[in-house]
């Protein structure tokens, strides 16, 4: 016999959003589903039955239940969203209250992200209000795939079919605007009861479902994206010496499509395509197949260098990956606003990327749908269209294709807050209208296969003396080579840039893209930059990979004090005295890598003797 704690964790979970203000009873349905479905402990409803004798109210007041919980958790927390649980014999519920004013937009954006259904209140007597029109419209660019219309208080239009139909009709002629794909209307009397739980004896012209059972039955399995196979990663499990595994697995949920054993991938950002090996749920129990929302972590049968934010997806169906994203973003802060220029960490699935807004397109009217073109900043509750820069390639597919995958958050990197959600559309227009127009002349038809060798280190520590002699031999031996030096680059391509952190990115990032154009010509491409971010040596890694283009990383690795006392452009001293900022090594900082193919000290001779080294080494 199966325990009852596996029956409750087999049944499905519908996530569901309220919305409306305490007026139009969502606290009382609430309650009422609650209390209609066994759902409150028995504790709970003596206190409101008190409470509600107390007050004189003629009947058991629900909203209770939720108001009072409320108020508790109203201390402290900036983003007001309650989360009930509830479970019938048939399904599980979570639900999300959101308070409904106008001002709390940014709680149903967080409430509602989520949700397989949304129900919106309407007061039978007041009708479609600007309010209804607002929460459909959260609901619909939220991608909520269900909405319930629960026309409340009907015992008090004498549960009148016209007046309904009414309602029903002005609403629906508004959500036709909208793309909302599943749209339910239910006359309710939440205080009462009629069509919460039990089907009312009130309306028999009403021949529909009530709501619990609506609930209940509305068909969700498929509202997951089942086609896009995505997994982004969350972390990298290593193989434990003596624990009998042999692979390294990588981790996450999956966010979109089937992964089994034996499937072709794909990792992005890098591009390298290999096969799935073996899928653990968690508990370690082997599983032959993986789909959406399950965690889990897979072996590949290469061994592929992988970390948190990369996505494995399938060869042929990829998302899109880029760095200028066009997207709905609803500001939540109240300390600032969003306008173009700003800088902020985009977090989207398990990668976070630095990003620039680098245009408001326009702020939309969440009641009237109006479209402020003029508008140059976004506060607190207001929804805009927006693009922005990444500095690093986002991986990402459009909202309403895949909420996990084309959803994102900004954080303010100085208070760490959450500013805001965003929806992604897709990737700015010029990108595509942009095509790959491909060589007619393939990598073989070349008379040398190029190469890019990276020389990373602090200022001073050999890394052009170093270079110079490498580039000069392999001319020598008739090989096309170009030194990249990162002081020579800085006097024209880099021109434009400082020494500041975005800075020093940017000059690494044009600096690996030239690097693999030349290496792609057939050339060795020796640069010999500073590059002192890991992150971005590792982008440098990746674009040659992308392209099939062999990358070597050397670091020169010579100590600062070694650097300082060589000090061949007496920059280190000027640094010590204040006069030169932001200095490798001083004031800046230098990522030592770890995963260097060749790493020389000074200990290995004259740069002469090291180049020698490094081309023999390298088998150039
Ligand atoms: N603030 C500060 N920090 C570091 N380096 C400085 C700075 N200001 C000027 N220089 C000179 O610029 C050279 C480094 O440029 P890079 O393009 O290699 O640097 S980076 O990769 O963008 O960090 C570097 O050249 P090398 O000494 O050949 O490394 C310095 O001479
Ligand atoms: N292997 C080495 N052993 C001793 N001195 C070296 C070595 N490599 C470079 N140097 C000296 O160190 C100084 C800085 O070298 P440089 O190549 O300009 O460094 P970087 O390009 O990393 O700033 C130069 O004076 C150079 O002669």
């Amino acid at each position: 016999m199966a325990l009852p704690i596996a029956a409750e964790s087999r049944k499905e979970l519908l996530r569901l959003a309220t919305a409306g203000s305490v007026d139009d009873g969502k606290s009382t349905l609430i309650g009422r589903l609650l209390y209609d479905s066994k759902s409150i402990f028995t504790d709970q409803m003596e206190s409101i039955e008190r409470t509600s004798a107390e007050r004189g109210d003629e009947y058991a007041n629900l909203a209770l239940l939720t108001d009072g919980l409320r108020a508790e958790r109203e201390q402290g927390i900036t983003i007001d969203v309650a989360y009930r649980y509830f479970a019938t014999p048939r399904r599980k519920f979570i639900i999300a209250d959101t308070p409904g004013h106008v001002q709390y937009t940014r709680n149903m954006v967080t409430g509602a992200s989520t949700a397989d259904l949304a129900i919106v209140l309407i007061d039978a007597r007041k009708g479609v209000l600007e309010q209804t029109r607002r929460h459909a419209f959260l609901s619909s660019l939220l991608g909520i795939p269900h909405l319930v219309l629960a026309v409340n208080k009907m015992d008090l239009v004498d549960y009148s079919q016209a007046r309904f139909d009414e309602i029903r009709d002005e609403f629906a002629s508004f959500a036709s605007k909208l793309t909302v794909t599943d749209l339910t209307f239910i006359p309710v009397s939440a205080l009462l009861g009629d069509n919460v739980v039990t089907p009312s004896a009130n309306m028999d012209w009403y021949h529909g479902a009530p709501l619990l059972d609506h609930l209940e039955e509305v068909h969700i399995a498929s509202d997951r994206n089942l086609i896009d196979a995505r997994l982004p990663v969350q972390y990298v499990i290593r193989p434990q010496r003596g624990d009998g595994s042999d692979h390294r697995s990588y981790a996450g949920t999956v966010a979109g499509g089937t992964f089994a054993p034996g499937d072709e991938v794909v990792v992005l950002p890098g591009g390298f395509t290999t096969t799935i090996d073996r899928i653990w749920a968690p508990g370690g129990v082997e599983v032959a197949q993986a789909f959406p929302p399950m965690a889990v972590s897979v072996s590949l049968r290469d061994e592929i260098d992988i970390t948190r934010g990369e996505m494995i997806a399938r060869p042929n169906n990829r998302p899109w990956v880029g760095r200028d994203v066009d997207a709905m973003v609803c500001w939540f802060s109240d300390d600032s606003t969003l306008r173009p220029g700003n800088r902020y960490v985009v977090s989207a699935t398990t990668a976070s990327v630095r990003a620039q807004i680098t245009t408001l397109n326009y702020r939309l009217d969440i009641n009237t749908l109006h479209r402020d073109e003029t508008a140059e900043a976004l506060s607190v509750n207001q929804i805009g269209r927006v693009t922005l820069h990444a500095q690093q390639p986002l991986m990402f597919d459009a909202y309403r294709r895949n909420r996990d995958t084309g959803s994102f958050i900004l954080v303010d990197e100085a208070t760490n807050t959450t500013v805001a959600a965003g929806m992604i559309s897709g990737p700015v227009d010029h990108q595509s209208t942009i095509v790959w127009h491909g060589s007619k002349v393939s990598p073989d038809q070349r008379p040398y296969r190029g190469a890019t060798i990276w020389l990373t280190g602090l200022s001073g520590s050999g890394k052009s003396s170093i270079a110079v002699e490498v580039e000069r031999r392999l001319v020598a031996a008739g090989r096309p080579a170009y030194l990249m030096d990162g002081d020579n680059l800085r006097h024209g391509l880099n021109s434009d840039l400082g020494f500041g952190d975005d800075d020093r990115r940017e000059n690494i990032r044009r600096t690996s893209e030239v690097a693999s154009l030349f290496a792609d010509s057939g050339s060795v491409a020796i640069v010999s930059l500073i590059s002192p971010f890991a992150a971005e040596r590792r982008r440098a890694r990746e674009i040659h990979a992308a392209a099939g283009l062999p990358f070597f990383e050397v670091f020169v690795d010579t100590p600062l004090a070694e650097c300082e006392r060589r000090d061949p452009k007496g920059l280190y001293a000027r640094a010590r005295r204040g006069e030169v900022k932001q200095f490798t090594g001083i004031d800046s900082p230098y990522e030592r890598p770890t995963d260097a193919e060749i790493v020389v000290t000074p200990d290995h001779g004259s740069p002469t003797d090291i180049a020698d080294a490094i081309i023999r080494d390298l088998g150039l």
